[in-house]
């Protein structure tokens, strides 16, 4: 019986012999991957998703303008939610609808994506018991369409200077949402351009003629039967993107709008009808739905990677170019040592960007229920982890997915290739939900706090209990047996460690020079977000143990732990300059882990194509002529290129009214 359950008739020879040579059972290792019950519900919504017609594209998106785009994935949403019920086991799960919304509808954004990111979670967070029956209920039901509207033409990151205004008038138990400046409009909402009727709007909460700073509100944009946008508010979409283009990203204006008091977004900050403000149980609640989207990133930006990763392994499988030995036939480009470590690198961070995601949704599910009941103490660990990963990750998925788009050389520069788009979306994840350098800064913030704590011998939190262990001034890896990769753990820890506790003494040292703490702050601003950088790389090392460890099947440990030596030998000799700077790491022992790093990848060779099988992921959610599980790349290129629009006539009118006249005026010159 093969351990890799995708082999299937019909198949590519190739492919079906490198399957055979699986040293583990690809189910087992999808339940690894996605957890057992999720791994098992992706593959049953797949095939459900492959026999409903009416959620298959009607053509390929890359052949679509941005209006088909939006028309074809505002049909596929309804079709998917007429058929929910049919198809996942529980529709609240938003796991299992997300695994849905991948295969039938993809990545490129529908009418309901910030709707249930964003929307939901905030009325979740935010709303009252009164206010989650009257928009919470109609929103899960489907009855309007909402989108989060907090970005500004002017402001983004610093949502201090959000000028968007919300003044409560007593007289009339209104607030008056206005818009005073051109910079004051709200850009980049998803969704808003053309499909929302109803948005989540940050805004100055003004009462009195004081600032309480920004607070959300309930605010109905559109009429529910014409869809027209209100009397007082300018609706429209911002124009093409780098790629998400399926999604209507909008602008907002208010001219003096009007809502209800009760339209605050009341369970923590509340504002009674005489205008008295209560505080929130912590002034940050309010950036709740920002956590959650985070946390939910993680995984997401993983899953991007490895389809990246399934794309550029299954196609260097295929593709043969070049001999290594004379006269022996061209080789698989798989099997060029360069190949395997462009690729295998990138695989494990896709495992291991998922096996985090799993974590920190775990966190996250931890602060939600205790901010229910008030309790906050761990919302500060959970901002400060979502930074750095957040961060972290879509930097580190998108170098990944380009060298996934380099590897398949010309071929993975064609959109039948899938990668362009999934980078493309992936991409825009270093810059929404925090840019990504503002967001590690954040957690430097926080490395900074735990420094001072550690000083007085306590620690700050989980995440941070390390800074109290003593440094060791050498490594020990490759003077002791390897084992478990215990000295390759230690040396994250040290790196980390050693660059926050740096720069720490450095701010300290400028401030005791007469300088502010601002300015010492900027001075060292680089060096903070290389200290938060290392301390989530080191995080993300320590969860890849973890992980591992956790497994009790032997095979699947085996093949996981590979990957995982892989990535701690990859990373170290990345970051390594870290390690040199204060002789932790001798030039004998960076030799060392560069000769155990391409011994794994001869080792992690044969398993390849079973570790990205793994992914299940489906024909229908990668949408990549290169990554197909069956193989047949070059006949599948042929057709998809004839589907061109391009290909519509032999002979198109641009030739008629501009070539052939510039020729044979040039013909006629040349005869004279
Ligand atoms: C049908 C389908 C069904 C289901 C689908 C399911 C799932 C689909 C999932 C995914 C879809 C995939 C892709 C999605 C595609 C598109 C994108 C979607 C959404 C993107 C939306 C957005 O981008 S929304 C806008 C986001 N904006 C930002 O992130 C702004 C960033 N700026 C900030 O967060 C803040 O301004 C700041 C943190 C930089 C600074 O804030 P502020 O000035 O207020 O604070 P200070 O710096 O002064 O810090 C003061 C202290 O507060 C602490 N702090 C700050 N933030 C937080 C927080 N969030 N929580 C806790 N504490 C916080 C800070 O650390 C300081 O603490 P001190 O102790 O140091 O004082
Ligand atoms: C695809 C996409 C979807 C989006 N969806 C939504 C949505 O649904 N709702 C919504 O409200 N918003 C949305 N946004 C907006 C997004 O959240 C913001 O673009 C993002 O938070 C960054 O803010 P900004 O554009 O103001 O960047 P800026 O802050 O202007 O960043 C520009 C540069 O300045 C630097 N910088 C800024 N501040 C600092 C600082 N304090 N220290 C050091 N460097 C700094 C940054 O690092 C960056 O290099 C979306 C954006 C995109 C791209």
């Amino acid at each position: 019986m093969p351990l890799n359950k995708e082999i299937q008739p019909g198949d590519n020879d190739e492919l079906t012999r490198e399957r055979l040579q699986a040293t583990f059972d690809t189910q087992q290792m999808a339940a690894a991957l996605w957890g057992s019950d999720l791994a098992r519900k992706r593959r049953e919504l797949a095939k459900k998703v492959d026999k409903l017609t009416v959620l298959h594209d009607s053509k390929d998106m890359s052949f679509m303008t941005r209006e088909e785009k939006l028309s074809e994935n505002a049909r596929k949403v309804v079709q998917m939610f007429a058929h929910v019920a049919d198809i996942v086991e529980d529709p609240s799960d938003d796991a299992e609808m997300f695994h849905l919304s991948s295969n039938a509808i993809g990545h490129e954004g529908h009418p309901f994506g910030v709707h249930f990111v964003m929307f939901i979670p905030a009325l979740k967070a935010q709303a009252d018991d009164e206010q989650r029956e009257k928009w919470l209920m109609p929103a899960l039901g489907l009855q309007l369409i909402g989108t989060y509207a907090q970005t500004e033409l002017g402001h983004g990151t610093n949502l201090r200077a959000l000028e968007t205004m919300a003044t409560f008038d007593k007289a009339t138990d209104e607030f008056v949402i206005h818009t005073p400046t051109v910079t004051a409009l709200k850009w980049w909402p998803g969704s808003l351009g053309k499909s929302s009727n109803h948005a989540v709007v940050s805004a100055n909460l003004i009462i009195d003629g004081k600032s309480y700073g920004h607070h959300n509100f309930m605010v109905q944009i559109r009429d529910e039967n014409t869809h027209k946008p209100l009397k007082g508010i300018t609706v429209g979409d911002i124009g093409p993107k780098m790629a998400y283009n399926a999604s209507d990203n909008g602008f907002l204006g208010f001219d003096h709008h009007r809502i209800p008091r009760r339209n605050m977004l009341m369970r923590h900050a509340k504002v009674d009808k005489n205008g008295v403000y209560t505080k929130p149980p912590h002034a940050k609640i309010g950036y709740s739905a920002m956590v959650h989207v985070r946390s939910v990133m993680i995984g997401h930006q993983g899953m991007f990677l490895g389809s990246a990763s399934t794309i550029a392994i299954r196609y260097s499988l295929v593709r043969r170019q070049g001999e290594i030995k004379e006269g022996s036939g061209e080789v698989k480009i798989l099997d060029y040592q360069t190949q395997q470590h462009r690729l295998f690198p990138q695989l494990a961070r896709a495992y291991v960007f998922m096996f985090a995601g799993k974590e920190v949704r775990e966190l996250y599910q931890k602060v939600l229920s205790d901010m229910e009941k008030g309790e906050t103490t761990l919302l500060a660990d959970l901002h400060a982890l979502t930074s750095g990963l957040k961060s972290v990750v879509t930097h580190l998925c998108v170098a990944g997915m380009e060298q996934c788009r380099m590897a398949c050389g010309g071929h993975g520069y064609s959109r039948a290739s899938g990668i362009p788009e999934i980078w493309g979306v992936a991409v825009g994840g270093c810059t929404y939900e925090g840019e990504n350098m503002v967001m590690l800064l954040q957690l430097a913030r926080y490395l900074m706090k735990a420094v001072k704590e550690t000083k007085k011998g306590k620690s700050l939190g989980r995440l941070v209990d390390y800074l109290l262990l003593p440094q060791d001034r050498h490594s020990l890896i490759g003077r002791v047996p390897q084992g478990e990769y215990g000295p390759h753990l230690a040396a994250f820890e040290h790196i980390a460690r050693r660059q926050i506790f740096k720069v720490a003494d450095e701010l300290t040292k400028l401030q005791d020079k007469g300088m502010s703490k601002e300015i010492a702050w900027q001075k060292k601003a680089v060096e903070l977000q290389r200290a938060a950088r290392l301390h989530t790389r080191f995080y993300l090392a320590a969860c890849f143990h973890r992980k591992v460890q956790s497994v009790v099947d032997g095979r699947i440990r085996e093949a996981l732990a590979d990957l995982y030596h892989l990535h701690l030998n990859y990373e170290l000799l990345d970051m390594v300059n870290y390690a040199l700077e204060d002789a932790y790491l001798k030039a004998d022992q960076v030799d060392f882990i560069r000769e155990d790093m391409y011994r794994l990848l001869e080792t992690i060779r044969p398993n390849a194509i079973s570790l990205v099988d793994a992914f299940e992921f489906s024909d229908r959610e990668l949408r990549s002529v290169l990554g197909r599980r069956d193989g047949h790349v070059y006949e599948n290129l042929y057709k998809w290129a004839k589907e061109s629009e391009l290909n519509r006539a032999d002979v198109l009118p641009y030739f008629d009214k501009y070539l052939k006249p510039m020729m044979l005026a040039a013909r006629q010159r040349s005869n004279i």
